[in-house]
């Protein structure tokens, strides 16, 4: 037999050998799973019998988030060298290959806010970022349409957006539930993120330009932000605390159902965003400390930012920061304040 053309695994290091693009090549593993690289960073997973899942893994999307890109790396490794067996299809994409080339979280521009079209808004495709962002919006809707499944089986889309976030946080792992238009919150999935060890969820109230609500929202998937924990550099993570998210990946991908707890909203932290505060000038200056964690919470009055003339204090009893980065461009998200909620009114 032929050997497939990446034959030690590690699509990651030839993807950031070409951080600008990747031949498309294509090629069956021995189980007959079909193989395919669309370009550097973005390879896709068919089985001959897939099961009814459409899966993406994102990782990667900001380039010095280096634990998700360990985790995927190491999956797609197993999966290329058949110490896996896939059984749903598989989407892997390492976001911003130049930007983990860097070891840096954007060579230009957030590639996280350029989603849903907004890559070609303003001065439209400018730089690397907004070219990626457009081809990865290319790449989610050709995974998703492109099924060569016959039968009538109804198809669930589910996108995973891996990253770390810049602070510790109260709560280490942490996801972001895109906002849903009123649509009920999905019990299977706070099971899914409880089996990866995360049960602190941030529901979001607003439409956003990044890529969990572009395939929540244009393409139906169940779709989620997940934090995996703090920012560091490749080699010092510490694997051990990624153990139940690897098996939940792993599960997921290789059967058809990942071993599940009944959802019980008890065992979560929930959180909604109660403001968002924008930076509107350079002067934008946090007032707490670079080491304080996310879901901190202040006394009522406490001065948390200002910016120009504006002071932003703790307005609401209980509200607490999250991703706070005075760093970000003019008119972008410089910090939430959450508040604790509830999701047994529109869970289903
Ligand atoms: O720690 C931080 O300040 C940022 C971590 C991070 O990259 N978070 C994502 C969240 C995306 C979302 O809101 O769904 C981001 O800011 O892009
Ligand atoms: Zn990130």
């Amino acid at each position: 037999m032929t050997q497939q053309p990446i034959a030690n695994g590690d699509f990651l290091t030839l993807s950031l050998q070409h951080p600008d693009g990747l031949a498309p090549m294509h090629f069956n593993l021995p189980d007959n799973t079909t193989v395919s690289v669309w370009d550097s960073g973005v390879i896709c997973f068919e089985p001959q019998q897939p099961g009814s899942k459409d899966i993406v893994l994102s990782c990667g999307v900001h380039g010095n988030e280096t634990a998700p890109i360990e985790i995927c790396a190491e999956l797609v490794q197993e999966l290329l060298t058949g110490q896996l067996v896939l059984k749903q299809r598989l989407l892997v994409l390492f976001g911003n290959p130049a930007a983990i080339n860097a070891g840096t979280r954007e060579i230009n521009e957030n590639l996280n806010r350029l989603f849903s079209g907004h890559h070609s808004m303003g001065a439209g495709l400018i730089n690397a970022e907004r070219k990626r962002a457009k081809a990865l919006e290319g790449y989610v809707s050709r995974f998703y349409s492109e099924i060569r499944v016959t039968d009538a089986v109804p198809r669930n889309r589910y996108l995973y957006d891996l990253h770390t976030a810049i602070r510790g946080s109260r709560f280490e792992k942490f996801a972001v539930y895109p906002f849903l238009h009123g649509k009920p919150w999905q019990k299977a999935e706070f099971e899914f993120l409880q089996a990866c060890d995360v049960t602190t969820v941030l529901l979001m109230q607003t439409p956003a330009s990044t890529f969990s609500y572009y395939a929540s929202n244009s393409h139906g998937a169940d779709a989620f932000t997940i934090e995996l924990g703090k920012v560091q550099p490749f080699g010092q993570n510490d694997m051990q605390r990624f153990t139940k998210v690897r098996t939940a990946l792993r599960q997921l991908v290789t059967a058809d159902n990942v071993q599940t707890q009944p959802f019980d909203e008890r065992q979560f932290q929930l959180y909604q965003v109660y403001r968002a505060i924008n930076k509107q000038t350079q002067e934008f200056k946090l007032h707490f400390a670079d080491d304080v964690e996310n879901f901190t919470s202040y006394p009522l009055g406490t001065l948390l930012a200002t910016d120009g003339d504006t002071e932003y204090r703790v307005e609401r009893e209980g509200e607490a920061i999250i991703f706070p980065n005075a760093k970000v461009a003019i008119g972008q998200r410089a910090m939430l304040m959450v508040v604790p909620t509830s999701v047994a009114s529109n869970i289903s």
